[in-house]
């Protein structure tokens, strides 16, 4: 193994993957560190975790649990991925983990990089923008786990981190690579080990990759990964093969992110959908049972969500508590996903990290082959013979990605 990867979250470790695959890099995403040695043929492991809202001694240990596997697999950088828009609780968990990683590989310049133009997000005087507004403005202030509500990544960065913040401007990231890494090594040889990194498009990150060779730990989101693999001499026309599966589809989305709910209005327009609400499982409404019996006889692609604006996601938290609700629909969701996929269901699409990465552990997948995108930063996955999944991240995929996902998972063209 070349690169080894820790994600905060499993649809952030699968948005990792597909843009290490896309770049010829032969990519598998893990479940939680894996119990045995990585088969020899992996050259990109994807470590993903569910630390990005947890307190941060528990992802702390969680981490350099990840790292000191991905370490006895041979991996000479590591990279930490966390979210296009920096999500975090005030305690962290960015800081907190990057400062562990870099205390245990002794690294003493680490890049932080949220950027993927792609979707939009771009760093500029190290604040986050989200299309053509201010990562506070963009709704993420509303989100649900983590609110977003200053847009100065070195400033959000500096309150959870215990050293200084440092700062490569977009000017220095424009003059290429080598201007780069020395202001890397500037940053770093003043004490600031962890370093915001501009970008406002795909070049820069490619500059950005390429200032990194050699560095041990770098963090971002999947953007800044996007040079590395060349860093390793990989040829990006290296492609796995894919070829999807038959059989009927669920849809899950616990996801109450602006892109999902937009995508759920199109979708219920021409599909089948089953609302799940707070009081549904507070106090009785829909066992996993009932709602996975709706799915399993309903044609085409049924689709149960708990997808809600903000004010009624902020009253069943004012009502049932911010971590309870959370934790019931996930548990929820994990729950119709198994007793689905026992009863034939043999395509599954998750929409939402949290939601992602509670459906997965509880369909106990340990390890997912990287298949061809379906929209910038969501990859096609295959789990195993007879189970395939597409998991979105929140504000991800065009308006018509449920769709989408469900082509490209039955092995057709999106
Ligand atoms: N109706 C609801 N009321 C309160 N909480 C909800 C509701 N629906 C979902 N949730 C919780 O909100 C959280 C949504 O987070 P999740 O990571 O799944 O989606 P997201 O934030 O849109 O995705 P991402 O993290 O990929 O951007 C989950 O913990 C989920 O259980
Ligand atoms: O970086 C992103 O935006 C996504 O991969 C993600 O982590 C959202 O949960």
């Amino acid at each position: 193994m070349l690169l080894g990867c820790i994600g905060d979250d499993f649809t952030g470790s699968s948005d990792l993957a597909n843009t290490l695959a896309k770049q010829g890099m032969r990519c598998v995403q893990y479940t939680g560190v894996p119990g045995g040695p990585a088969v020899a043929h992996v050259q990109a492991g994807v470590v993903a975790l569910k630390t990005r809202s947890i307190p941060p001694d528990e992802a702390i240990t969680q981490s350099l649990a990840a790292l000191e596997w991905l370490l006895a697999q041979g991996c000479a950088q590591i990279f930490f991925k966390y979210c296009s828009t920096f999500d975090s609780t005030a305690d962290g968990n960015i800081g907190p983990v990057a400062e562990a990683l870099a205390d245990a590989l002794q690294a003493r310049s680490v890049i932080v990089c949220p950027a993927f133009p792609g979707t939009g997000r771009s760093i500029y005087q190290g604040h986050l923008f989200v299309n053509d507004v201010l990562l506070n403005e963009s709704g993420m202030q509303n989100h649900p786990l983590t609110p977003m509500t200053d847009p100065d990544i070195r400033r959000v960065l500096a309150a959870q981190s215990t050293g200084q913040v440092g700062h490569v401007d977009a000017a220095t990231v424009l003059s290429g690579a080598s201007a780069i890494r020395a202001q890397l090594e500037a940053e770093g040889a003043a004490g600031k080990r962890l370093i915001v990194v501009d970008a406002l498009q795909d070049s820069d990150l490619i500059e950005i990759g390429a200032a990194a060779k050699g560095l041990k730990l770098v963090t971002g989101g999947s953007g800044v990964a996007l040079g590395l693999p060349a860093n390793f001499g990989i040829d990006a026309q290296n492609r796995a093969e894919w070829s999807g599966e038959d059989g009927s589809y669920v849809i899950l989305s616990g996801s109450c992110s602006h892109a999902t709910r937009g995508q759920i209005a199109h979708h219920l327009r021409t599909h089948a959908g089953m609302e799940i609400t707070a009081e549904m499982l507070f106090k009785g409404g829909a066992t996993p049972q009932d709602v996975a019996d709706w799915a399993l006889k309903t044609e085409g692609l049924p689709l149960v969500y708990s997808s809600a604006a903000p004010d009624v996601v902020a009253t069943a938290q004012r009502t049932y508590g911010r971590k309870e609700s959370a934790q019931a629909f996930e548990k929820f969701f994990a729950d119709v996903a198994r007793i689905c996929t026992a009863s034939g269901v043999r395509k599954l699409l998750t929409a939402g990290g949290e939601t992602s990465g509670a459906v997965v552990e509880g369909l106990g997948l340990l390890q997912l082959e990287i298949g061809p995108e379906i929209d910038p930063g969501v990859p096609a996955l295959r789990a195993g013979d007879g189970l395939v999944l597409a998991l979105k991240s929140g504000n991800f995929g065009s308006v018509d990605y449920f769709e989408k996902a469900a082509r490209v998972l039955s092995g057709a063209a999106r």
